[in-house]
């Protein structure tokens, strides 16, 4: 089966002007995802968990690698494709959900929830309607529904962040610690949602705060380590042969 995703050599890293030296956030990253699959990402705090989902995402254009991802015109490599096919691809196919609303002024909840079924066709009316459905099953309360989320709680945000993100089944589905600021109630209706998802398909890569949230949807894990080598060595950290369902995966980076 082709893989919806297949990383090879993945290499990130920063460079601090004010320092004038390099970070290295990880080197040779390599796995596939398969359409279905729930990936965990593990790893100390720093190690580059962020990252490697914003590099996927071509927030960060990595310095080597491949992100090779199955469109349905064909494979495209994220790491290098032009920034029009990224654009597309985000509406379409490939969404990220992080624990930070970005949210525009004066722009109501439920609006902000509907955008993405709006672009993809669905009439004003029948959109508005499932995002209050959204809504409701993350726990926003009724009355903040017509209201701007600018002044927000930070869970109330993040609820809306989650309805948007997630009423439209993509393809792909990168998750920063979607679960961060939410109530117990959220979190559930979060986890029916991704269960939902990955029965309809969906290939998910995330990191989670409390893995034992998604502990049911797991199917791989991949933990990330620092490995610092002797610099006399001279050999970069590689990252391990991909593992089969269930293995964990350790990746030094
Ligand atoms: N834009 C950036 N510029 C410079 N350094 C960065 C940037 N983003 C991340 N880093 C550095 O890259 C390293 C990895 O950061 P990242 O946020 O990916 O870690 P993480 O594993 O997600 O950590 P946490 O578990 O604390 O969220 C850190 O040392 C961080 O300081």
């Amino acid at each position: 089966m082709t893989p919806v995703l297949d990383v090879e050599g993945l290499s990130k890293r920063f460079h601090m002007y004010h320092l004038d030296q390099d970070l290295h956030a990880f080197s040779g990253i390599s796995f596939r995802l398969h359409a279905g699959e729930f990936l965990l990402l593990r790893g100390e705090n720093g190690v580059g968990k962020s990252t490697l989902l914003r590099t996927l995402y071509r927030s960060y254009l990595p310095q080597a690698g491949h992100v090779w991802y199955q469109a349905a015109e064909g494979r495209i490599d994220l790491a290098t494709a032009a920034d029009v096919d990224i654009t597309l691809l985000r509406r379409r196919d490939i969404g990220f959900v992080t624990q930070f609303l970005v949210a525009r002024p004066r722009v109501a909840a439920d609006e902000i929830v509907a955008e993405p079924l709006r672009r993809a066709g669905v009439a004003q009316a029948e959109a508005l309607d499932e995002a209050r459905r959204w809504l409701g099953e993350f726990g926003v309360k009724r009355d903040l529904w017509r209201a701007y989320p600018t002044t927000f709680s930070g869970g109330e945000q993040q609820k809306v962040n989650l309805a948007r993100a997630l009423i439209l089944p993509q393809k792909l589905l990168l998750l920063d610690e979607p679960t961060a600021s939410l109530d117990a109630g959220a979190r559930a209706a979060l986890v029916r949602r991704l269960a939902d998802l990955k029965s309809a398909g969906v290939a998910m890569i995330g990191v989670f705060h409390h893995p034992g949230d998604v502990a049911d949807l797991i199917d791989r894990e991949i933990l990330l380590t620092t490995q610092r080598l002797p610099e006399e060595a001279g050999a970069a950290p590689q990252a391990a042969p991909e593992a089969a369902p269930g293995d964990l995966e350790h990746v030094a980076v």
